[in-house]
């Protein structure tokens, strides 16, 4: 029978993957207590439904930087598809844009993002499907701006940058499974240089405000930090002209022990009163999480692992399913609360409920 929840798609995805893989993708840093946290923080909170509303039609659709989405979920980047599927990343772009959803391309797809663009436009010719590409801002800034113009000339419309990773995570699966590169015939492609040698993506320490200054400078694309998690700093983007926050602990990859994100997001909402839009991600597995989410203030959350369980499973075919899924439940969420729309949705109908996870 076919999955019936994202939690089913990744049992799936388990038994097809190599178990080194498998590790990679579900987990998390240090004791991954953050990657739990994550599940925890949506189950600890209850949704309280208004009744009696006369809401016979509903919609998911929501508008995200001007531009229309079919669903407030947007795929959060994820690299290596290749490694969860033969078709990778051209099989997620098809899946989304057949969705009407965005696809936040990794930087370390293992599919360049021109073919990425291309197979999402041959998907779904008559809606101009949205990709935002993620980008590591590199030391070498000549080269992080080379790669900022391939992602505007593919089409890509936002610029997703990730601010959370000065070091890389200590992720101890794949310490104890000896997983460090990739297999023979599969790179980070947009990595490559013209001459075809492959550049290693460096994470640095050394990034600070001045280089999200300089990035301003250098593209009209709208730029979305994504592994903000202190109010402070959320504060410090809206002075800094960025135009989206993506509130992430990087599905518990990066600091163990960060919070979970759905338990920030009231605190960074309240900082940043509406002056940008805010997206979440990090265990997001129901419509009701969506819902709880944008309750809270979230304009879209992202999904991360699922679209890997889908694409595991099934490729193409399993990431659709994996949005359809999503999309019905948000729906069905929407009726049972009382709301024709994400846009009704408020913070009085989240309660949080004390031992509860
Ligand atoms: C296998 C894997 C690869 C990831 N790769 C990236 C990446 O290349 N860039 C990035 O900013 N975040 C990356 N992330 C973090 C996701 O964008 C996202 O924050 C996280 O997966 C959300 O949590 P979820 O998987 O519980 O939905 C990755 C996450 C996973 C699980
Ligand atoms: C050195 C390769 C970097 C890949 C980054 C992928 C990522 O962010 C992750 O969480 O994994």
């Amino acid at each position: 029978m076919a999955p019936l929840t994202l939690a089913e798609f990744e049992a799936v995805a388990r038994e097809r993957l190599d178990p080194v893989h498998y590790d990679f993708f579900a987990g998390g840093a240090g004791d991954e207590t953050t990657l739990r946290a994550n599940r925890a923080g949506f189950a600890r909170l209850a949704l309280l439904p208004r009744v009696l509303r006369g809401n016979g039609t509903r919609t998911t659709a929501t508008t995200l930087f001007g531009r229309d989405t079919e669903l407030p979920v947007v795929i959060s980047p994820t690299a290596f598809h290749r490694l969860a599927h033969p078709d990778g990343e051209l099989a997620t772009a098809r899946a989304a844009a057949g969705a009407g959803v965005v696809l936040v391309v990794s930087m370390a797809a293992t599919t360049p993002v021109e073919q990425i663009a291309a197979a999402a436009r041959a998907a779904a010719p008559e809606r101009a499907p949205t990709l935002w590409f993620q980008l590591y801002v590199q030391p070498d800034l000549e080269f992080t701006e080379h790669l900022v113009r391939r992602a505007e000339s593919a089409g890509c419309t936002a610029l997703v940058v990730t601010v959370d990773s000065p070091v890389f995570g200590r992720r101890e699966r794949d310490h104890r499974n000896g997983f460090h590169d990739l297999p023979a015939g599969l790179c980070c492609e947009n990595l490559r240089e013209p001459g075809g040698a492959v550049r290693r993506i460096e994470m640095s320490a050394e990034l600070s405000w001045a280089h999200i200054d300089w990035l301003r400078q250098r593209t009209a694309l709208p730029i979305v930090l994504k592994g903000v998690l202190h109010p402070e700093d959320a504060l410090l983007a809206v002075e800094h002209g960025v135009d989206g926050l993506l509130v992430s602990n990087h599905g518990g990859r990066q600091l163990d022990t960060a919070p979970a994100t759905v338990e920030l997001l009231p605190e960074i909402a309240a900082a940043v009163a509406g002056r940008l839009p805010l997206l979440v991600d990090g265990g997001v597995r129901r419509g009701t999480d969506v819902v709880k989410a944008l309750a809270l203030g979230a304009s879209a959350v992202g999904v991360g692992r699922p679209v890997l369980w889908g694409l595991a499973a099934a490729g193409e075919r399993g990431v659709r399913e994996v949005l359809a899924l999503l999309r019905e439940e948000v729906d069905h969420t929407l009726a049972l609360c009382g709301a024709a729309s994400p846009r009704e949705l408020g913070p009085d109908l989240v309660r949080r409920q004390e031992g509860v996870c």
